[in-house]
């Protein structure tokens, strides 16, 4: 049996998407793993003012390739950016590298997309689906193309609860779609897009689906497989276990949590959490690679990349794990010592809302104010709001997804590349996976020191302190009002205290007894 290394030996690759969280991955694992792998093409715009040529510069210094830089300080000579903007026609790319390209690619990694879930319809339309039917056009013209790979989501077809490896059809056909959106305005797209997205919760899982029938006509002429992750969370194992570099999905949840802000959040305790690690979604989509371009499937092949079906966890474990992990590893400066709460019930959501975001965000941008500082609190729960609000939708209901041919693929693999690629998650220890993550978030998305823990924990222990004092403070004063205002809270007063009084009479009295 060839294996996936070899396969790889001698392969110019083309990624798209690589300057995003899992482009990054897929190239470091396919340099660190694939050592004799020719060239990675990369599909780079340039962007906030730097040329493509100092993006990818500066991706490479990035933590995330040390492990490949041990190995091979030079690994960069195989990395040749290319010029593409996927939004404008023919990609942007100039004559010159489309030649080079149709010459010399042999596998398409397609990654790129916009993943917003408040993206305007006709955007994510143009790089979701027209972006990708532009990209297998230039795919049909490269002569040693041996397979292209798209990635897709779990929730293209999050409109069903159970949901096969099959390309299901289009809520509508994406050629009519385009036809009819180019000539209105973007007002009256806006008002119509939910009618048209329907039953699904927004643009981005709306342009998914149409882009994975768009990727099926071309299955005739390429070799193609389409990856489906579900919610694709910090590494695992590779190149080092926490690794993650973004607010995206769970990872601006757990953040917001660990920091205190985040308090309360609609989500189904029971619901399976379907997480998966962004390293068993790369080693699965460079198995897929292999075996797409080696055995050729008639059709193409939909791999579920998902956890909930063979280890499930669930939100509530979810929550209890993040806490004690940010309990245990806290974030700096926490605004209150992390504690939230998930409730899939509307109205209790919104009364801890309101008690614990907006009356301590209240509170705290006053003392701004008063100190002459601007308030910022209120600011960040609005836009913390606005992005759980966008996300309830995922926490408060399961999907069941098949996985065969998941399965079928890693009876394909050798053991060692079983072991080199793996994307067994039977073996994956869930608490220890969310302690990295956490730990993960700390030190690559806030750029904490591991060494400032003890300092936080102090200030935790402050916060703790304080909790407790205005705790104090306000049942002596709901008391003091009581008390001077009603006769029966005075009578219920005395009865207590005579009571209590009663009670330690009584233990001195049968200690004594007993000595
Ligand atoms: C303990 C509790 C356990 C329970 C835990 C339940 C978790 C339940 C997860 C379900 C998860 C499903 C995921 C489906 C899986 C997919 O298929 S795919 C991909 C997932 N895609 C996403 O997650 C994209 C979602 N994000 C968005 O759509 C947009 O970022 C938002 C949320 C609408 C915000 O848009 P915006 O207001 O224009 O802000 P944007 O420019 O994006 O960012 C502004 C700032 O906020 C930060 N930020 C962005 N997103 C966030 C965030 N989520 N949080 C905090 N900050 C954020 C940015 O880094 C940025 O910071 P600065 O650079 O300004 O310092
Ligand atoms: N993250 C997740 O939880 C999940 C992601 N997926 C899928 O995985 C894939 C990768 O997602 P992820 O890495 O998280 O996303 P990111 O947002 O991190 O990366 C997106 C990539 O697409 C590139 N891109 C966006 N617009 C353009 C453009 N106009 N021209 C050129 N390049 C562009 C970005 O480049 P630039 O740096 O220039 O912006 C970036 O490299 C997507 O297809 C997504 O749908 C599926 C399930 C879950």
């Amino acid at each position: 049996m060839f294996r996936m290394a070899e396969y790889y030996a001698g392969k110019s690759v083309l990624i798209t998407g690589a300057t995003g969280f899992m482009g990054k991955v897929l190239v470091e694992k396919l340099l660190r793993s694939c050592p004799e792998v020719k060239a990675l093409y990369l599909l780079v715009r340039p962007k906030a003012g730097q040329s493509m040529q100092q993006r990818v510069s500066e991706m490479m210094t990035c933590k995330l390739f040390d492990r490949v830089r041990e190995d091979d300080p030079d690994f960069h000579r195989k990395i040749i950016p290319i010029s593409s903007e996927l939004t404008q026609p023919g990609l942007a790319i100039s004559p010159q590298d489309g030649e080079k390209l149709a010459s010399c690619i042999n596998i398409v990694f397609h990654c790129a997309a916009t993943i917003r879930f408040d993206e305007p319809l006709k955007h994510a339309l143009q790089l979701n689906v027209i972006a990708t039917q532009q990209l297998l056009s230039l795919a049909k013209q490269m002569h040693h193309l041996e397979a292209f790979i798209h990635i897709s989501t779990a929730y293209a077809n999050c409109n069903r609860k159970h949901i096969d490896e099959v390309i299901y059809p289009p809520p509508v056909e994406p050629r009519k779609l385009i036809e009819s959106l180019e000539w209105m305005d973007d007002g009256i797209v806006r008002d119509i897009t939910p009618r048209l997205i329907g039953d699904r919760p927004n643009t981005y899982t709306y342009t998914k689906a149409l882009a994975e029938f768009v990727v099926q006509q071309e299955q005739d002429q390429l070799n193609i497989a389409i990856i489906r992750p579900s919610i694709v969370g910090a590494s695992w194992q590779e190149p080092f276990p926490g690794w993650i570099d973004n607010f995206n999905g769970p990872s601006g949840v757990f953040i917001a949590a660990g920091k205190g802000i985040l308090r309360t959040m609609r989500a189904n305790n029971d619901a399976v959490a379907d997480l998966i690690p962004v390293d068993v979604v790369i080693n699965l989509t460079l198995a897929a690679g292999w075996y797409t371009a080696v055995h050729r499937p008639k059709s193409a092949l939909v791999y579920n990349c998902t956890t909930g079906g063979i280890n499930p966890f669930h939100w509530g474990e979810i929550e209890h794990h993040v806490i004690s992990s940010f309990k245990r590893n806290p974030l700096e400066q926490a605004f209150r010592r992390p504690n939230a709460n998930i409730t899939s019930n509307y109205l209790i959501n919104q009364y801890w809302i309101l008690v614990s975001h907006k009356f301590p965000a209240f509170i705290y941008d006053l003392f701004l104010r008063l100190s002459g500082q601007k308030p910022q609190m209120m600011r960040i729960f609005n836009r913390l709001h606005k992005a759980i609000g966008l996300l309830e939708y995922f926490s408060s209901q399961d999907w069941e997804w098949n996985s065969e041919n998941l399965n079928m693929l890693m009876s394909q693999m050798t053991p060692e590349d079983r072991k080199t690629f793996n994307f067994d998650v039977r073996q994956l220890n869930w608490p220890e996976y969310i302690e990295n993550y956490c730990i993960g978030t700390k030190k690559y998305v806030l750029n904490e020191d591991m060494s400032d823990i003890p300092a936080a924990r102090q200030h935790l222990r402050k916060l703790r302190n304080i909790r407790y004092t205005f705790n104090t403070v306000l049942v002596v004063f709901i008391w003091r009002v009581f008390i001077a205002r009603s006769q029966m809270a005075r009578n219920i007063w005395y009865f207590v205290v005579s009571l209590c009084f009663k009670f330690l009479s009584y233990f001195r009295a049968s200690s004594t007894l007993t000595n």
